[in-house]
């Protein structure tokens, strides 16, 4: 059971011997020209965790995931998913390019306990990525075709879990066990901690280049009272330094222009004016200046690309975090991606690392930075969670949590 939560998990049902799908979230980059995976961070986090326990149990473990969206670049088979978790799971593990129709169901049905099928991305079916409610999707065809095959059904997919899509959701009524996999328990757990019931003082950094969500986050952890303080660089960053009137720099102006992000400006002033110094900007920056670091003050910003927090920055964010027990980080403070940049996102990571906090980051670039810079494994939990995280940190749960609630057994 996941404590504060009241979800069923897989300490609370017998696995052995019978048929349990595994809703994964497998969904990774792929190279737009190759079609071939790029990284197998999430298939890695589903296969080392939950499909393990599940073969180990000698279960028959029918695996479910999408990847990409249809009509997108990304939008691909599962068949290399397949190869990849067979090289990471002691099982021997089979792909069938079908959902629910009879070649997967003869496939379930041959199973051995101990063995593993992947079936074909769920996505290729029109009727799954749909929001309805699991009494709706638990009418469908895929629900309906493979519900009497499979005893348990196991809820892992964290990151897909801002989606009531069908196979996410619609097994709920109709299965006699419904639970979360391990994954989903371990990023419950660490979220609850950051989120709804925090160790004081809490911090929150919010960097990066998707300044829409900023407004949302900052919001609802101040508003909530969640966070003690919002720390902030990126784009996001030099979004609320324009809002708050500073001079960035046209070339500056014009990339936040450029995004959209202007709109979101009265909102934001609202938000400095009523959560002052709890909003923490920076006091310096970094531009590029024929190719090299150069650090300005927030007042003397020259005509330059912004592309990272200055170093008495970079140093007031490692005090406040040393002071902290809780720390949650989404989106780098520079473009890490270029060394000469990547400052602000090292003194950060290294304070989170050398703190008491209990230190969580999420988000794509964030963990590709994390990894980069060497501080992955040096924090408490890194999420798989991308638009689910961020979604759960506004709303403090997301849509399949929801229907774990109501429905776990
Ligand atoms: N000052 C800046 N100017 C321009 N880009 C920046 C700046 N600071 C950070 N970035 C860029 O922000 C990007 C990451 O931002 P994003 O919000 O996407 O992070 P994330 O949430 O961890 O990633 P994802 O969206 O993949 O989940 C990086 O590629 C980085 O180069
Ligand atoms: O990568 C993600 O954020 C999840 O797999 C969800 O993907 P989606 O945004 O296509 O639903």
């Amino acid at each position: 059971m996941i404590e504060g939560l009241g979800i069923k998990t897989l300490d609370d049902v017998d696995v052995r011997g019978k048929t349990v799908g595994v809703r994964v979230d497998f969904n990774s980059p792929v190279d737009p020209q190759t079609k071939r995976l790029l990284d197998d961070t999430r298939i890695r986090a589903h296969a080392e965790t939950t499909i393990r326990e599940l073969v180990e149990k000698k279960a028959k473990v029918v695996v479910l995931s999408h990847q990409g969206r249809k009509g997108d670049p990304d939008f691909t088979s599962l068949r290399e998913h397949a190869e990849v978790l067979s090289r990471l799971v002691p099982a021997r593990v089979k792909f069938v390019d079908d959902i629910f129709g009879e070649k997967a169901v003869k496939e379930i049905k041959a199973l051995s306990p101990g063995e593993v099928l992947v079936l074909e991305n769920v996505r290729m079916w029109d009727g799954e990525a749909k929001n309805a409610s699991p009494e709706e999707h638990a009418k469908t065809p895929l629900v309906q075709a493979l519900a009497p095959l499979l005893e348990v059904y196991v809820v892992d997919a964290f990151s897909a879990a801002h989606r009531p899509h069908a196979s996410l959701v619609g097994f709920a009524p109709v299965v006699k066990h419904f639970v979360a996999g391990r994954v989903m328990e371990r990023e419950l757990q660490a979220l609850y901690r950051v989120r709804n019931n925090p160790e004081r003082p809490c911090v929150y950094v919010i960097g990066g280049a998707k300044a829409e969500d900023t407004a949302e986050i900052i919001s609802s952890v101040l508003g909530n009272n969640i966070a003690d303080k919002v720390l902030t660089g990126g784009l996001a960053a030099n979004l609320l330094l324009h809002s708050s009137g500073k001079k960035i720099g046209d070339v500056n102006v014009s990339v936040l222009k450029e995004k959209g992000f202007l709109d979101l400006e009265p909102e934001l002033k609202k938000l400095l004016d009523k959560y002052g110094d709890r909003i923490v900007l920076p006091v310096d920056l970094a531009v590029e200046e024929s190719g090299k670091r150069v650090e300005v003050g927030v007042d003397s910003v020259p005509n330059l690309p912004i592309k990272d927090i200055g170093s008495r920055t970079a140093e007031e964010y490692a005090r406040i975090i040393s002071e902290a027990r809780t720390v949650v980080m989404n989106g780098p403070m520079g473009v890490f991606e270029d060394e000469k940049f990547s400052l602000g996102t090292k003194k950060v990571f290294e304070a989170m690392a050398s703190s008491k906090a209990f230190t969580l980051i999420g988000g794509g670039h964030t963990i590709a930075a994390a990894s980069k810079l060497g501080f992955a494994d040096k924090l408490s939990h890194v999420s798989t969670g991308g638009g689910a995280l961020i979604e759960y940190l506004i709303k403090g749960t997301l849509p399949v949590i929801e229907v774990l609630k109501k429905y776990s057994k």
